[in-house]
């Protein structure tokens, strides 16, 4: 199976909270929670796609420089295989004020304590264990 390529931000405000987004029940792994982006096109850096993403899924406004690499998760689903690039963005105040479920989507934004609690696909257990260990220590 051809790996798909994905760009996913783990979207950090000032106050150390990250945003969640739930996914469309019609989508690959709908009604689950989703640390926001998309497919890498052909061209794109990741943090590219991210920043074109992020502009269309939550309407943020970013360029790559608020953005570190996180971690890369590579996960094989029963009808499709991932590979999940994880970049932390860092918004400032003014940012976290633009961003919203700009497909119709809900949003969140979470501790990292209370991140245990959300439902979110398989491949996504090594991304809550990577910003647990950022930002819990
Ligand atoms: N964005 C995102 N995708 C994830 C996560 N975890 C995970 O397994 N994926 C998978 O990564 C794949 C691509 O993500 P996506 O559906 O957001 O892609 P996209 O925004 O380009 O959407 P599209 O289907 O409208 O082109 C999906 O199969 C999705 O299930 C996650 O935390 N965030
Ligand atoms: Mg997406």
């Amino acid at each position: 199976m051809k790996e798909v390529a994905v760009a996913v931000g783990v979207i950090l405000n000032e106050g150390r909270q990250i945003l969640l987004a739930r996914r469309p029940d019609d989508k690959h792994q709908g009604g689950l929670w989703e640390f926001p982006g998309g497919k890498i096109e052909a061209g794109e850096s990741t943090p590219e796609a991210l920043v074109r993403e992020l502009a269309e899924e939550l309407g943020l406004q970013l360029d790559t420089g608020c953005m570190s690499a996180l971690t890369e998760v590579r996960f094989q689903y029963p009808d499709k295989a991932v590979r999940l690039d994880v970049w932390c963005v860092e918004l400032t105040a003014e940012q976290e004020t633009q961003a919203h479920g700009a497909e119709g989507q809900p949003i969140v934004w979470a501790d990292a304590e209370s991140l245990a609690g959300y439902e979110f696909p398989a491949a996504n257990e090594p991304i809550v264990t990577a910003v647990r260990k950022k930002l819990l220590g």
